[in-house]
């Protein structure tokens, strides 16, 4: 028999990359987009990926995606007995919602399960669970128009996760919302992560918003264009806006703001 006090080895990260780079080749033209790309997520973690613009944060979540290959490095997702397979274990949330105008909101959710083929009376009965979780009760056969930018973004996480994947992939979500709203939507998405409990890659702009969202934080650099860290950040759960006037806070901030050479 085991001995009970005898440590457990430790997990097997859920993502890991190592020293990954990518290369756009065209015509003739070789063009070095992302590399040094090494971190191990847990199962679960929130990560923000942050950067100037054309740092190869796209980049990265397109190579998680298996949208494109990478050059260098190694990229392993998931283990052998539970295999990770893209096009059924990933969701994607983008800048615009792009909800299809023509369907309803509970339809527009549905639009991934029906793609997977899955039973639809099971995927409706989720499909209904997000709405509530997502705050949008009531707005199912609403059409996209009827609903503002922060609500069909709410809709679009929704339709991100109606067919249970392991990993979500949020490209600038919020980047189109207003200040107020993105700050709302900052807080909405942490409450669905904690329920959810998925692993989550946020890609954004905001040095405030990817230390206020990131239970670890990737900060890639252009010129060249590259990893250039990724650590945890320790500031306790559930988070609040109120903890950006905190030093802990400004400390990570400014570790960023180091890192990408601005004052
Ligand atoms: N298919 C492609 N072919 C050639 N170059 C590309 C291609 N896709 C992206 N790039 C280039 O690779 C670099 C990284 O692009 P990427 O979209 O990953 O950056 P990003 O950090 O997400 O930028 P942004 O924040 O502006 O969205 C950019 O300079 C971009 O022009």
């Amino acid at each position: 028999m085991a001995e009970l006090n005898a440590a457990a080895p430790a997990a097997r990260p859920f993502i890991r990359m190592e020293n990954v780079s990518k290369v756009y080749r065209s015509g003739g033209n070789e063009f070095l987009a992302v590399s040094d790309v090494t971190m191990n997520v847990t199962e679960g973690e929130l990560i923000s990926l942050v950067g100037p613009s054309g740092c190869g944060k796209t980049t990265v979540l397109k190579i998680l995606a298996d949208l494109h290959g990478h050059d260098d490095g190694t990229v392993e997702i998931g283990d052998p007995a539970n295999p990770f397979t893209p096009g059924r274990d990933v969701g994607m949330v983008f800048q615009q919602p792009l909800l299809l105008k023509w369907r309803n909101i509970i339809d527009n959710i549905l639009l991934p399960a029906e793609i997977l083929g899955l039973p639809m009376k099971s995927a409706r009965a989720r499909a209904m669970e997000l709405i509530a979780l997502v705050g949008l009760k009531g707005f199912e056969t609403s059409r996209p128009y009827e609903l503002s930018g922060g609500m069909q973004q709410r809709a679009a996480i929704a339709r991100a996760l109606v067919h249970d994947p392991r990993l979500v992939l949020m490209d600038e979500p919020f980047g189109a919302l207003d200040a107020l709203t993105r700050e709302r939507m900052n807080l909405e998405l942490l409450r669905i992560w904690t329920e959810s409990r998925k692993t989550i890659l946020f890609v954004t702009h905001s040095i405030q918003e990817a230390v206020l969202m990131g239970s670890h934080c990737a900060v890639l650099t252009s010129g060249p264009a590259r990893m250039a860290d990724f650590f945890p950040i320790d500031l306790p759960y559930p988070r609040r806006l109120d903890m950006r006037q905190s030093p802990e806070f400004g400390a990570y901030s400014r570790r960023i703001y180091d890192l990408l050479g601005m004052e």
